[in-house]
């Protein structure tokens, strides 16, 4: 039989591509073009990597997640765990204009990319030795970008109007996803060994379109998966929330303070994302995961379209928010960003230069790899300071819309089980990575995310 696949050796997978035949340890490949070896680790991306079953499952609930939140959010009830109240027919969801709409911001989006940047950046080493470089101008981005919308508002262009597209958008999004990683699953046919990631390279083609075949598919010097991880989708959020903001100040003659907050909170997030673009490049999204539909889907559908989800809530359930109330979340939010821009910035900067003043004095576990592993500072209170950050601002988000509906917690809910999934992946990785002197760090600081809980 033809195939390729995955096959395990002392606890070691070998990449294979060639004739499968059957031998007494079972089946071997003759032939075989030898890929990089992967330990079982790296193999499957998530602990909870889904089988195919699960994958094609996954590809048809988390669009339907996604409408079915965009539905219930303008329904009287808001009900997060009821039916939406109605199913959108094909009339409401299809539009040719609303996906030229969509193109069109991509095709800016893309332009922006492609202008001079202010530095360019090289990524972490790849299994062949290179790096990739990559533009730093996500900021740049987000200026034109705020630059153009303004004065097209101001020639006329009715951004209030952008909530009631959004359904028709989102399955704009949800089909160019869908489209998008179909080219890119078949382009990773054609690409070298080395050019694959770790995981969605099982043999299984709807796994594999999934998790994404290729590590870094490029034409040229364009980087698909690092265009698509923080432009469309995260400048198309903030521009959404402006949208309905817009509109609320139409339909009430003012914006209310929890739509305020809500705006200036995520736009802070986002524009702090743009601004430290660089460090993205040291995610697991980028220099572990294959971009394949999950991640594709989830740039430029899934965060635009649900993170805006407060917002959305807000303009149809208007919710009073008094000072006091409102002091305590810009608190909370603030502290919230202080844990995640203090912890992210103080592993950078540990990365980048060891011996760099502001983190010299911090105290460190050597590994066997020459790295160190930071264990006082942020990094010394919980093993994964930077989410509870994260968690917290996430909280501050969804407090605006008050406690009369669970709908708007719905983004603390997902976030939450995503960052535990995450974290038991990158703990997997780290153990493989650093090993005793890993288990040495989790002795030091025994809880992952909430001191003293978890
Ligand atoms: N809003 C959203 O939807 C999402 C937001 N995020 C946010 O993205 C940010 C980045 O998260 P993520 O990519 O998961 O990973 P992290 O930024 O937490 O990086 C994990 C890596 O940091 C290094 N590391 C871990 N512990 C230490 C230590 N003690 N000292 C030095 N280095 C250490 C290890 O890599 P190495 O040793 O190789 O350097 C490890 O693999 C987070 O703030 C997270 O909250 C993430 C996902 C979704
Ligand atoms: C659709 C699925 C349910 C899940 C898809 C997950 C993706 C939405 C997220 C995976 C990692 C992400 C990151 C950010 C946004 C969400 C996704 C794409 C991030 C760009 C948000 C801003 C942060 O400051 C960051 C650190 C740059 C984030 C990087 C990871």
């Amino acid at each position: 039989m033809e195939g390729k696949g995955l096959r395990a050796e002392n606890g070691v997978w070998k990449r294979a591509v060639g004739m499968w035949v059957g031998g007494p340890e079972g089946s071997w490949a003759v032939g075989m073009r030898r890929g990089p070896w992967w330990t079982a680790a790296e193999r499957t991306p998530d602990a909870i990597a889904p089988a195919s079953p699960g994958a094609a499952a996954l590809m048809l609930l988390l669009p339907a997640t996604m409408f079915h939140l965009l539905l219930v959010a303008r329904s009287g009830p808001a009900r997060l765990l009821g039916l939406p109240p109605y199913l959108p027919g094909p009339e409401v969801l299809w539009s040719p204009q609303m996906l030229l709409l969509w193109l069109t911001w991509l095709g800016l989006q893309a332009a922006f990319y492609l202008l001079p940047a202010r530095k360019v950046a090289e990524g972490q080493e790849l299994k062949d030795k290179s790096r990739l470089r990559y533009p730093i101008n996500g900021f740049q981005a987000l200026v034109l970008t705020a630059l153009l919308v303004g004065l097209a508002v101001c020639a006329g262009l009715p951004l209030g109007a952008l909530p009631e597209m959004l359904l028709p958008l989102a399955f704009a999004a949800t089909l160019t996803a869908f489209i998008f990683s179909l080219l890119l699953y078949l382009k990773a046919l054609v690409a070298p060994a080395s050019a694959l990631a770790p995981g969605g390279n099982s043999g299984n083609p709807i796994y594999d379109f999934f998790l994404g075949r290729e590590l870094n598919p490029r034409i040229w010097s364009f980087d698909f998966k690092y265009f698509c991880e923080l432009r469309p989708g995260l400048i198309g959020w903030v521009l959404i929330n402006l949208g309905l903001l817009m509109q609320e100040a139409e339909l009430r003659g003012t914006p209310s303070l929890a739509m305020w907050l809500v705006n200036g909170f995520q736009l802070l997030y986002v524009a702090d994302a743009l601004w430290h673009e660089e460090a993205v490049l040291t995610t697991m999204d980028i220099t572990h995961d294959g971009f394949g539909f999950m991640l594709a889907f989830g740039d430029l559908a899934w965060v635009p379209f649900t993170y805006s989800l407060q917002a959305q809530f807000l303009l149809h359930h208007p919710q009073p928010l008094g000072l006091p109330m409102a002091s305590v979340i810009c608190l909370m939010n603030a502290v919230g960003y202080y844990i995640f821009r203090g912890a992210n910035s103080q592993k950078n900067t540990f990365r980048k230069n060891p011996s760099d003043p502001r983190v010299a004095g911090l105290e460190t576990i050597p590994t066997a790899t020459g790295r160190q592993l930071l264990v006082s500072g942020w990094w010394g209170m919980v093993r994964h300071p930077n989410y509870l950050g994260d968690l917290i601002m996430a909280l501050a988000w969804s407090l605006p819309c008050g406690v009369s509906h669970l709908l708007p917690y719905f983004y603390v809910l997902y976030f939450t089980a995503l960052l535990v999934h995450r974290e038991a992946r990158d703990e997997q990785q780290c153990l493989r990575k650093y090993g005793l002197a890993w288990r040495e760090y989790c002795r030091r600081v025994p809880y992952r995310i909430l001191p003293y809980v978890y």
